[in-house]
Formats: structure tokens, sequence, C-alpha cells
């Protein structure tokens, strides 16, 4: 089979991103990396480029020379991923679907949710896959869980309780570090701080195992780090459309919390929970039953489980092959051969609407809020 070609913008040298872009797109040979323009710095990310085996002519000091450049030749990349800071992301996404291309984009998906309005309309009309890469849906534990709740093991949902709270951004000196500085600035990250860089993938978790989505939230924002505008930690109360009660907590100041994201769901017959830092077990109880332990790669797991994952039980699969499965479906798409369980427009748009719910709520002391899209209400 032919490989599909791809391109990215942004996930340059020392990113955070970046490398999971490279070897979740990698892991499978479905894809073939062509292009980018892979920094800010135009020279820095030409020669980035062409590190990575990247021809000279492809290799593109920014997005706009990227798209030009792509959108004449017979052998244009089918799919862009956009690794940018978040302020870049409606524009490049628009501007590439608009073109023709399949955009696998970033969260947050936009700065606001007029501009995640136009992103799902834009996509409709182009007839072209945009993915949000919302990878933690893709762990195959993850998929257990949903084919679980979808099966009714736990019966009707009660609680959802989603952490997602790490320590790294805990020092006040370190402002100017620029992996973390443009994560406070609004102009580059938009209204919210860590609820629309982490507390969006553990809500989208919870609706995602669920199959459920949030309808309305009461927030309370911190910003507990000197000048530091943005809110360094969150609690957010919400509810979702079937009714379930929903908890979510996250933080960048939770010192000694790593990674930190986990999920609890609590249902009438059974619950079970998750964290990406032992992402190969759920912890699952059964109403009256002792606890068991689900093992990645055991018998009986779910279709979508035994499809995510690559190797042998008990050994670790870990994030980049959470992306690798994004890719996978996303390959699926491409070819019009099914669409898996894609994170789409739509979901990336949700998560604006309940970004600027939470804003609004924790602004009128946590009052409750509708937190769906308009488009969607
Ligand atoms: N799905 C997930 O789990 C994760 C998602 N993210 C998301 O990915 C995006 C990038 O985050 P992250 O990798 O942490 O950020 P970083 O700051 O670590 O890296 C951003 C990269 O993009 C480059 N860049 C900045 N602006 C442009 C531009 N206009 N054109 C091309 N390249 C540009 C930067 O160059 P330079 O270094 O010179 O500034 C850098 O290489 C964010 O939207 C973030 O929310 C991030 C982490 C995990
Ligand atoms: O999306 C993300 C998930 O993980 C990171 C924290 O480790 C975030 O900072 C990031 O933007």
């Amino acid at each position: 089979m032919t490989k599909l070609k791809w391109g990215m913008i942004g996930g340059g040298e020392g990113s955070q991103i970046g490398p999971a872009h490279r070897l979740g797109s990698q892991a499978d040979g479905l894809f073939s990396f062509e292009a980018g323009a892979l920094d800010v710095d135009a020279a820095k990310g030409r020669a980035y480029a062409q590190s990575l085996g990247i021809a000279a002519d492809r290799a593109y000091g920014d997005w706009k020379e990227m798209l030009a450049g792509e959108r004449g030749r017979d052998d244009k990349v089918d799919l862009v991923t956009v690794a940018t800071p978040n302020n870049t992301h409606f524009e490049i996404t628009k501007s590439f679907l608009e073109a023709g291309f399949h955009v696998l984009c970033e969260k947050p998906m936009t700065m606001t949710v007029e501009e995640g309005e136009e992103i799902v309309r834009v996509a409709k009309a182009s007839g072209k896959t945009c993915a949000v890469n919302y990878c933690y849906s893709a762990y195959p534990m993850v998929r257990q869980m949903k084919a679980m709740v979808a099966a009714g093991e736990l019966g009707a949902i009660r609680t959802v309780v989603a952490n997602f709270s790490h320590g790294h951004h805990a020092a006040g000196d370190d402002a100017d570090n620029p992996r973390v500085r443009w994560r406070y600035d609004p102009a580059q990250a938009g209204v919210s701080g860590q609820m629309a860089d982490c507390g969006i993938h553990a809500l989208h978790m919870a609706s995602f195992i669920t199959g459920d989505e949030v309808e309305k939230l009461s927030a309370d924002f911190a910003s507990t780090v000197k000048g530091r505008v943005l809110e360094d930690d969150a609690m957010v109360n919400f509810r979702t459309m079937k009714g379930t009660v929903g908890r979510l907590w996250t933080s960048t100041i939770a010192l000694g919390r790593q990674h930190g994201l986990d999920i609890a769901i609590y249902g009438e017959k059974g619950g079970m929970r998750w964290a990406s830092e032992q992402p190969n077990q759920i912890i699952y109880n059964r109403l009256g039953a002792r606890t068991e332990i689900i093992e990645k790669g055991e018998a009986g797991l779910s279709e979508d489980a035994q499809r995510m994952s690559r190797v042998a039980i008990a050994h670790p699969e870990g994030f980049p092959l959470a992306v690798a499965n994004i890719y996978v479906d996303l390959a699926a798409k491409i070819r019009g051969e099914g669409k898996g369980n894609l994170p789409t427009a739509e979901d990336g748009l949700r998560s604006m609407a309940a970004v600027f719910a939470a804003v609004d709520s924790a602004s009128k002391d946590g009052a409750w809020v509708d937190a769906r899209p308009p488009m969607f209400r």
C-alpha cells in the first residue's frame, strides 16, 4: 500500500509535542514525512526539517510558504498536523482545510467558540477530515472502558471524577521558560491557562468514555503563582446531558504529581478507574465483588482495545503509540476505509464552549452556566 504523505507545522526542535507526532505518524508505516514548517524561526525550522530528512524545497520557513508550496504540487501532502501554540491553530487549520488538505489540529482547536464553529462549518464544507489530538482517548484501555460503559457493565453512570493535575509549572521563577511562558500569555494561550491546556483533555475523556456530553458547569479558578494572569488551578463541577455528576480538578502547581491525568467512572452496578501513568490497567469493581485488574493484552477485551494495542501482554505501550492510534484512524478515514473513533472538530468546539463557560462561571463566583456550543443547543 502506498504511504500517505504527511507534513507538520510547529513541533520543532525541543518542542513538547513534536516528537510524539513524529513517532506516532511513523509507527505503523502509514505516512511518510514529506514537508514541514517546524519552527517560529524560519531558519531554524528549515534546518531542523532537513535534519529529519525532509527535502530542502519542502523544508518551509513558515506555514504560509508551506501552503503555497504544497498546494501546487502533484505529490502534495495528504495530511497536515498543526502543533504550534494555540493562537495559530484556527488560521492554519482553516486555511489548509479550505485548500483541500486533511488536518490533525492540536488542542485547543481554536481561541474562541465562534472560531470553533467556523472550523466545524469549514471542515464540513471541505469534505476533508479535521481531527483534534485528544490522544488519551486512543489508549487501548481507555477504549476498553468506553466499550464496558456502552455494554452497560457499570449500569447507569452516576459520577465521573477526572483529574489532570501536574506540578511542572509550580516554580515562580520559571516564567521565561519558552515551553511555559506562552501557556500563561492570553495573546498566545487564549482566555484560559490550565483549563484550556489540560482540563479539556480530562473533560474530553469523560465524554468519550461515557458517550455523553457536558451540559452545564460551575468553575472556581485560581492563579496561584505571583504575576500569572491566567489560572493555573481550577475546580470544575459539571453535569452531563444524561444527568451524570461530574468533577474535574486541573492544576499545574500540584508538586509531586507528574503527568496527573486520571479518570474514574462510577455507575449503579460498578466502578472503574484508569491513570495515564499506569495505562495498561483498569481497576474495576462490580457491586458487591472484590477488586479486579483488567490488563491490556489479556483475553476478552473489546475489539477496539485489541485493535489499538501492538505488543503482547505486560509490555508497556505508552503515549507515542496512543498518538499513533490517532494516525491509524486518520489513515483509514483518509483512505475511506472507516472512521474509527477519531476526536473530531465537533469535539474541539465542545471543548472551547466548556473553556468559555468555565471562565464565565469563575468570574461569577461559580454560577452554573450552559457549557454547550450555541451550534449544538
Ligand atoms: N495532545 C497533547 O497531549 C499535547 C498537546 N499540546 C499542544 O500542542 C501545541 C504545541 O505545544 P508544545 O509542543 O507543548 O509547545 P512548545 O512550546 O513546546 O513547542 C511549540 C513549537 O512550535 C514552534 N512554533 C511556534 N510558533 C510557530 C509557528 N507560527 N509556526 C511554526 N512553528 C511554530 C515552536 O518554535 P520555537 O521553539 O522556536 O518557539 C516550537 O517548536 C499546543 O497547542 C499544545 O496545547 C502540547 C502537549 C501535549
Ligand atoms: O496537552 C497537553 C497535555 O500534557 C501537557 C502536560 O504534561 C500539557 O501541557 C499539554 O498541553
